[in-house]
């Protein structure tokens, strides 16, 4: 072997031996020993007995380490680990956690109590006095067969969930409150809970106090509605409440419903696991018949719609009147998920793409689409099958989920950029029979320039334009401390982009996942460069696949050469020009109570030379604040908003005192010469 071998392979002998290291970093220079161990073998540095013993030797301690379960000296909680990255991340407005279970709440005493009242008393309801739970007879032998089919009605106004018996109808579309409620021993359901099939679920779904009682709003929210009985048909009817309370897992799936909802133009499409077709129609069968505005007898035995599908129905009802190709189900909160740091879907949850197919556009379009797609889902599979479920639910978690659909024109000034990133972006994705041959699109766009011009904005305009599956990684997503786990994170997400083309891959602040290769990097992190490169070239030497990997980043000049070759159109993203801080001005002050004219407006946008766009926007927040500074304290506690005066031009300058550009001219000279040296624009 070379010398830079040798003295590594000391290195790494000498880091294991040292006792001092971790079982990761053990595990990490044993798998490197046997790499190398091949490659000398593949080179013939080694002979062949010689490899074979080194071989088996370095395996069986790799094994050892990764075998251990104790947590000093092995890592066999491995799969554990990763798995519970996927379950365990919370958003931010997950600030509750509930350690209710399908289980533990039937084993509660109260509930324990109630299932015995119930079966006691078959017809009249009697709850226990100090709970607020009450069960029917249907109720209850439900509870005794398993989980309760029918049961679940609706949650006291103290916490309490109140069942009721399949034999007592509620009217649908009825406001349920105290005093019609009060003769009825189940009357404890808070007024503001309506049980009306078509808002059910989004109504119990809101009930935060009662949230953290199960923490499962979703499926709770569904079957109130499931169980209502004799129910007169509805629209969006949900039925065979069983299905959420067949699982554990289902009540698992937490309290999705006040996440983001994903847009369903693949979401059958995914197909990866058998029976989830079942599932996939049964949502349709729902669909359908909600989309007639009756609910059959067969479609309420057999479909079920949680709150988070009912959610989705009312988005695309919404959107589908908007003209632009945007998500049709965005999530109010706008959040952009990252690796992990969402609820896991589970391995065998559905994927559901963020992205409306072209012909998805009408309702028909959606139905033919689905059905379609779960009868092709096999292929799918076949493509995916050498990944480990979960590794393919991380990446899935990583598609994003975006807020308010961004325009174009929500984006200031960059009309080089723009136009070529229409050109060879969404044209391309809209009309792939045109774009062929030399007219076809680069495989790679890299976005660099200053921070806070707008690359994210593109990334997030193109999400919603292009009408691709969309998927957003962070570097650190795809950094594991876990040895290979990040090239398998890189293998998967081209592989499932290739199973969803058209794809768009967007990787911001590509530089710190493809930054120059240097000598005593560590291993991994090389490995995973090196896979990256691999995958890229092989979406850009393939015609066929229609694969775009868009690269966003304020520090080009440290992007590896090999990844700068591959992202052949290279675009700089400058410092807005007058006419664009003023169109950011002008849009931002349009939501504003602002009199500002037309010479003021020049004025600012002459004294904010040199601002990015994000400096632009922090101006306006800025002096936005003016106004409400310029409030007597004493008032601040009773003025309304209208008594709050408009911005005016000396809020402006007020805020030009404290907000400074936040790009030096220093800086802008390294972006300027390295768009001359590499850059793609005119
Ligand atoms: N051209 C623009 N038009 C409208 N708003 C802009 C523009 N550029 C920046 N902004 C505003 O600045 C914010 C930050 O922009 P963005 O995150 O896209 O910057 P960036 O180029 O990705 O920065 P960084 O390199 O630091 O990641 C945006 O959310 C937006 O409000
Ligand atoms: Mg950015």
């Amino acid at each position: 072997m070379s010398t830079t071998h040798l003295s590594e392979w000391q290195k790494r002998s000498f880091d294991i031996s040292s006792g001092t290291c971790t079982p990761e970093q053990k595990a990490d220079a044993y798998r490197a020993h046997i790499l190398d161990i091949q490659y000398a073998w593949a080179n013939a540095d080694i002979s062949e007995a010689c490899a074979g013993s080194l071989f088996r030797k370095y395996t069986e301690q790799y094994s050892a380490v990764v075998d251990s379960d104790s947590p000093q000296t092995g890592l066999n909680n491995y799969a554990d680990s990763v798995l519970h990255l996927a379950r365990c991340q919370r958003n931010d407005s997950d600030k509750w956690e509930s350690s209710f279970t399908a289980e533990s709440v039937l084993k509660l005493k109260c509930v324990q109590s109630m299932i015995q009242a119930g079966t006691e008393r078959r017809k009249s309801l009697v709850a226990p006095a100090n709970a607020n739970m009450m069960v029917g007879d249907g109720v209850a032998d439900e509870v005794n067969k398993g989980y309760p089919k029918c049961a679940l009605l609706a949650i006291s106004s103290t916490g309490g969930l109140v069942l009721r018996p399949k034999d007592v109808p509620l009217a649908c579309n009825t406001q349920i409150n105290s005093s019609e409620m009060a003769p009825k021993p189940y009357a404890t359901a808070p007024s503001n809970i309506n049980p009306g099939s078509s808002c059910a679920s989004s109504s119990f779904n809101n009930q935060a106090p009662f949230a953290p009682l199960f923490g499962y709003s979703e499926k709770l929210g569904a079957n109130p509605a499931a169980s209502l009985g004799p129910l007169p048909p509805a629209k969006h009817f949900s039925a065979g409440g069983s299905h959420s309370y067949n699982t554990q897992s289902a009540f698992l799936s937490s309290n999705s419903a006040k996440r983001k909802m994903y847009s369903t133009s693949n979401e059958n499409s995914w197909g990866l696991f058998p029976g989830y077709g079942q599932h996939q129609q049964r949502e349709q069968d729902t669909q359908s018949s909600s989309g007639k505005g009756e609910c059959t007898e067969e479609s309420r035995a057999t479909s079920f719609k949680t709150a988070k599908e009912q959610m989705f129905v009312n988005q695309q009802k919404k959107y589908n009147n908007q003209p632009q190709r945007a998500h049709p189900v965005s999530h109010p909160t706008g959040v952009k998920k990252s690796l992990g740091a969402n609820r896991s879907r589970g391995a065998f949850g559905k994927f559901v793409s963020p992205m409306p197919r072209q012909e998805e556009d009408s309702h028909a379009g959606v139905m033919s689409s689905r059905v379609s797609d779960s009868e092709n889902a096999h292929p799918v599979d076949e493509r995916l099958k050498n990944f480990e479920p979960k590794i393919i639910e991380l990446i899935m978690s990583e598609i994003m989920d975006h807020g308010p659909p961004i325009s174009w024109d929500d984006i200031a000034g960059l009309d080089f950029a723009k136009t070529t990133i229409k050109e060879i972006v969404v044209w391309p994705m809209l009309r792939p029979d045109i774009f062929t041959g030399l007219r076809g699109p680069p495989k790679g766009i890299l976005l660099f320039g200053p921070p806070g011009t707008g690359k994210t904005l593109i990334g997030k305009c193109i999400a919603c334009q292009s009408g691709a599956t969309f998927f957003s990684i962070s570097a650190s997503s795809l950094t594991s401390k876990w040895v290979g786990e990040g090239e398998k994170m890189v293998r998967a997400l081209f592989a499932i982009a290739r199973c969803h083309q058209p794809a768009v891959i967007f990787i911001d602040e590509i530089d710190s996942l493809l930054s120059q290769r240097v000598d005593g990097e560590h291993d991994s992190s090389r490995r995973i460069k090196t896979e990256f490169l691999v995958q890229l070239d092989g979406a850009s030497t393939s015609a066929d696949e229609r694969i775009l990997v868009v690269g966003a980043t304020n520090r080009p000049q440290e992007i590896d050469e090999a990844a700068r070759r591959r992202l052949a159109k290279r675009l700089y993203i400058p410092l807005p020009v007058a006419l664009a801080r003023k169109q950011i001005v002008v849009n931002l002050m349009s939501r504003e109570n602002c009199e500002l004219t037309e010479e003021e407006l020049e004025l600012v946008i002459q004294s904010s030379e040199g601002f990015s766009g994000a400096d632009m926007t922090q101006l306006c927040r800025e002096a936005a604040l003016g106004p409400i500074r310029s409030i007597q304290i004493t008032d601040i506690a009773t003025i309304t908003p209208d008594q709050v005066r408009p911005i005016l031009y000396s809020d402006f300058q007020e805020a030009l005192k404290t907000v400074r550009p936040s790009v030096s001219s220093k800086d802008l000279e390294l972006y300027e010469e390295w768009n001359k040296t590499f850059g793609c624009g005119r």
